[in-house]
C-alpha cells in the first residue's frame, strides 16, 4: 500500500475527487511550458479546499527566487518540488531561503544515475525518483515515461521518497510491489488527454496504489 500524489491539478472538481479517493499529496505545476501549468492565483483557489494534513506541493523547474516568492506570496504550499537541474547547493538554498521542505526529483535511466539520489539525499527533505527524460523532451517530467524499476530493488536512502514516471492505474501495483515505494506520484497516467485529468482514472489509480 502506497500513499499517492496526484500532480498537475487544474480544476476544483479533480482536487475534490483526489481528496475523496484518498490522495495525500496534491501537485500544482508552476512551469509555463507544461500543459498543466497554473498561476499562483489559480493554485491559491485550488488549495483553498484542501484540509490540513494533505500536502499541497508546488512543482518548479529551475525557479529563480522571484518566481518562488511570487507564488508563495499567493498560494499556501507545504512542499516545494524541484524538477529541473537544481544543484544540491541550490536545493539547500531554497530550503533555507523560503522555509519550506524541498523534494528533489532525480531522473533515472541507467545504474549510473543512481548515485545522484545519495547526493541529493544529504540536502533534500524528500526524493522523487522519476524517469530521465529523452534529450529532446520539452518537459523534464510529466511525459508518461517509465524506467526500469528493478534498479530500485533493495535500495534505501536517507530521506523519504516517492516513485514517479509513467505510472498508471494498470501498472502502479506492480511498481509498488517491485520497488517497495512508500509513495507514488502520477500525472499523465490519470489523464484522458495531455493535461486533462480524468476523475475515473484518478479514483482507479488511488485504489490500485492503496492495494
Ligand atoms: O506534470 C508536468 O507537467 C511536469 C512538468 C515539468 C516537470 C515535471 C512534471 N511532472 C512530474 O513528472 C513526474 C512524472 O509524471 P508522469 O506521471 O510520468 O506524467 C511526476 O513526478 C510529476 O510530478
Amino acid at each position: 500500500m502506497a500513499q499517492v500524489k496526484i500532480c498537475g491539478l487544474r480544476e476544483q472538481a479533480h482536487v475534490a475527487v483526489a481528496l475523496d479517493a484518498g490522495a495525500r499529496y496534491l501537485g500544482f505545476v508552476f512551469f509555463p511550458k507544461s500543459p498543466r501549468a497554473v498561476s499562483a492565483v489559480q493554485a491559491a483557489e485550488l488549495a483553498s479546499q484542501v484540509p490540513a494534513g494533505i500536502a499541497r506541493v508546488g512543482l518548479f523547474v529551475d525557479p529563480d527566487d522571484a518566481l518562488l516568492q511570487t507564488v508563495l506570496n499567493e498560494a499556501p504550499l507545504d512542499l516545494i518540488q524541484l524538477h529541473g537541474d537544481e544543484s544540491p547547493q541550490r536545493v539547500a538554498e531554497v530550503k533555507s531561503r523560503f522555509g519550506l521542505p524541498v523534494m528533489k526529483a532525480v531522473g533515472i535511466a541507467t545504474p549510473e544515475d543512481m548515485s545522484a539520489l545519495t547526493d541529493y539525499g544529504l540536502v533534500a527533505d524528500m526524493l522523487l525518483v522519476d524517469a530521465k527524460p529523452a534529450g529532446d523532451a520539452i518537459l523534464p517530467g510529466g511525459n508518461g515515461l517509465a524506467f526500469d524499476w528493478r534498479l530500485l530493488a533493495g535500495r534505501h536512502w536517507l530521506k523519504p521518497w516517492m516513485l514517479a514516471g509513467g505510472l498508471t492505474p494498470g501498472n502502479v501495483a506492480e511498481a509498488v510491489r517491485l520497488t517497495k515505494a512508500p509513495c507514488v506520484d502520477v500525472s499523465s497516467g490519470v489523464e484522458s488527454a495531455r493535461g486533462q485529468k480524468d476523475a475515473g482514472l484518478i479514483r482507479d489509480f488511488i485504489a490500485a496504489a492503496e492495494g
